[in-house]
């Protein structure tokens, strides 16, 4: 019986972008969802890689099984890097997508296009019982536009503007999304070493 994939994660737009990411694996992929009375991991690193690592081993620990986690956020050059490791709580620890898009609005207020540029960045840690953790990383390029645009993705998506397509990475196709994003190139990654995991 093949064994389920467990991402220590709770956040619901990872989740659906891990499913994609992960098509055509018969495990079932599961989440901090799916265990709902596991206390939340506290983020205390001040790296991707660190925050990255925490959430994998505290969880592998718990359930004494191979778990992966991913630790992003977005880098603003003209903020010389911020919010970066701290993406998720930018506006406050409700962890709000808007407040957060709207915060950072306000600190580009002025700033041309030409010194918008950022980039997305995706650490994911896969933590084994007994062995070293291991870590893939992805980067995704962009400009941060000036009001959000699209629907689609979730966090700072609608702000996220991708020169090649003209549009947001909220505008895009899931597939457009994955094909090309910082998570999507991690996760490409760690498909390649998948036997190594038993993945
Ligand atoms: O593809 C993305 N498109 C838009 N925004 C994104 C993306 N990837 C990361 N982000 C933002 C969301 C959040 O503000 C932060 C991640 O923070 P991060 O701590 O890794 O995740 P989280 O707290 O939401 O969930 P969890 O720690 O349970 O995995 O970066
Ligand atoms: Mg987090």
């Amino acid at each position: 019986m093949a064994t389920d994939i467990i991402i220590a994660t709770t956040n619901k737009g990872k989740i659906k972008e891990f499913k994609q990411l992960f098509e055509g694996n018969e495990r079932v992929i599961k989440s901090l969802l799916d265990y709902p009375h596991i206390m939340d991991i506290p983020e205390d690193g001040h790296t991707f890689h660190e925050n990255a690592a925490i959430k994998a081993e505290t969880l592998a620990g718990i359930l004494n099984c191979t778990v992966i986690a991913d630790d992003s956020g977005l880098e603003v050059d003209a903020l010389n890097g911020a919010p970066g490791i701290y993406s998720a709580r930018y506006a406050g620890e409700q962890k709000n997508d808007a407040a957060n898009i709207e915060k950072l609005l306000k600190e580009l207020e002025g700033t041309p296009e030409e010194k918008r540029t950022a980039r997305f960045v995706c650490v994911i840690a896969v933590a084994q019982p007994g062995e070293e953790t291991i870590y893939f990383k992805g980067q995704f390029d962009g400009i941060i536009t000036s009001q959000p645009q699209g629907e689609k993705g979730f966090g700072y998506d609608p702000i996220f503007y991708i020169p090649e397509l003209g549009q947001t990475a909220a505008e895009i196709s899931s597939n457009e999304k994955n094909a090309r994003s910082h998570r999507g190139k991690a996760i490409q990654e760690l498909l390649k070493y998948k036997n190594l995991f038993n993945l």
